[in-house]
């Protein structure tokens, strides 16, 4: 597989456009990519999802790079993201997850007291239990060709502890919470074995070819701004910090990494403050506030509504033009608040992609 790429340089860069973004350099026109750009909403994926269950696709590194190249080759898009999903940390932990069809993950033995902890495995060698990802990684980064970035990801202490202990989603996650406030001391423990593990993985997906880093505190607005700042914040300024720490160590060139923490409205301050180039928005905040609290040297991300790629493409174009008003052209990345849902038109998501480059490019030239 991969091993028949070992020490071959991978395909020289055609388009930077996200990296320039997310260092702060100027850009003739907004790079744009979408949360969740491989999935069903293509038919290509599910003809390939239908033919394999979900976590196969993620630890075949052929099928995983199948995946994650697809939609470039409908969409300008200006990156790619390695297709895997954040559950595979728990399962490098030795927690047995499934991914119920229609239904979104499931644990079969959740962590219910402390005393679970035990059970996890303490001294995680990420190299040998996700080894399938960074194959992938390095597969993808080769098979690219240099058309774009190619973005790596984790799910973020807080969001995997919660899974582990929901055992799968959950609208209060009061389980999860609940721990917070029973058993903070283990919590912490929790939080920081996964941190570690976490940092180890990214910084592997780097040494394997990813150019950028995405960290998803998906469920971070649910804690509040109190419980955000002991049991969410710390670690990952400390992923920040020791990821790039451990690049610079190991020899190579730190990546930009973006915090993606929704519903985190209350702590755009604290995480513009956390050592991350890219602060990931949702949609439920003004880009304005979020410029304004976050300071002018962090780049933006973010962050249609999901749900107006269901408008008109008149519409959509419309939305897409006043989104990138407010952010600017400049130290800004376009996507969406959320990932794309299952039931969309392909055809609204490339009249986004395209309007994006269309406006800010225009906008561009006449401020120029
Ligand atoms: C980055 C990523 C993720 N999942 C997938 C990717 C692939 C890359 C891409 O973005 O294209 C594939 C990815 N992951 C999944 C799918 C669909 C499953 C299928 O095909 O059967 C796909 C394409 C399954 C999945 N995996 C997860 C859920 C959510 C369940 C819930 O709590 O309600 C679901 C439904 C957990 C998960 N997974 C992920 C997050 C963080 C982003 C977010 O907030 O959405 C989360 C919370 C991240």
């Amino acid at each position: 597989m991969s091993h028949m790429f070992t020490g071959k340089p991978f395909p020289p860069m055609k388009n930077d456009l996200i990296l320039r973004a997310a260092r702060g350099e100027a850009t003739d026109k907004v790079p744009v990519w979408v949360m969740r750009q491989a999935g069903r909403y293509l038919q290509e994926f599910q003809d390939v999802r239908n033919k394999h269950p979900f976590f196969e696709i993620c630890r075949t590194p052929e099928l995983a790079c199948e995946v994650t190249l697809q939609p470039l080759r409908r969409f300008n898009l200006d990156a790619a993201i390695i297709f895997s999903d954040i559950l595979v940390v728990p399962q490098a932990l030795g927690m047995n997850v499934e991914m119920l069809p229609g239904k979104g993950p499931h644990f079969t033995e959740p962590l219910q007291v402390p005393e679970d902890l035990e059970k996890l495995k303490s001294d995680v060698n990420v190299k040998e239990e996700l080894g399938y990802v960074m194959d992938a990684i390095t597969l993808t980064r080769h098979k690219i060709e240099g058309k774009v970035p190619l973005i790596g990801f984790s799910g973020a202490p807080w969001t995997l502890m919660s899974y582990m202990i929901e055992g799968g989603g959950s609208s209060t996650l009061s389980k999860a919470k609940k721990w917070l406030y029973v058993y903070p001391d283990e919590s912490h423990r929790l939080l920081q074995l996964l941190t570690d593990v976490i940092i180890d993985y990214l910084v592997a997906q780097v040494q394997a070819g990813a150019q950028m880093l995405q960290l998803f505190e998906s469920h971070a607005g649910i804690l509040g701004y109190g419980l955000f700042c002991k049991f969410a914040l710390p670690y990952l300024r400390q992923i920040s910090e020791k990821v790039k720490a451990a690049l610079t160590a190991s020899g190579l060139q730190p990546v930009p990494m973006t915090i993606f923490a929704k519903d985190a409205h209350f702590a755009i301050e604290e995480l513009s403050a956390s050592n991350y180039e890219v602060l990931g928005i949702d949609w439920t905040v003004k880009p304005a506030t979020a410029r304004r609290i976050a300071g002018p040297k962090v780049t933006l991300q973010g962050n249609l509504d999901p749900c107006a790629l269901y408008a008109s493409i008149e519409d959509l174009r419309k939305l897409v033009k006043e989104m990138i008003q407010k952010f600017g052209t400049q130290n800004y990345i376009a996507n969406l608040g959320h990932g794309i849902y299952p039931d969309m038109n392909p055809e609204h998501l490339a009249a986004f992609v395209d309007a994006v480059h269309q406006y800010s490019e225009d906008m561009n030239l006449s401020t120029s």
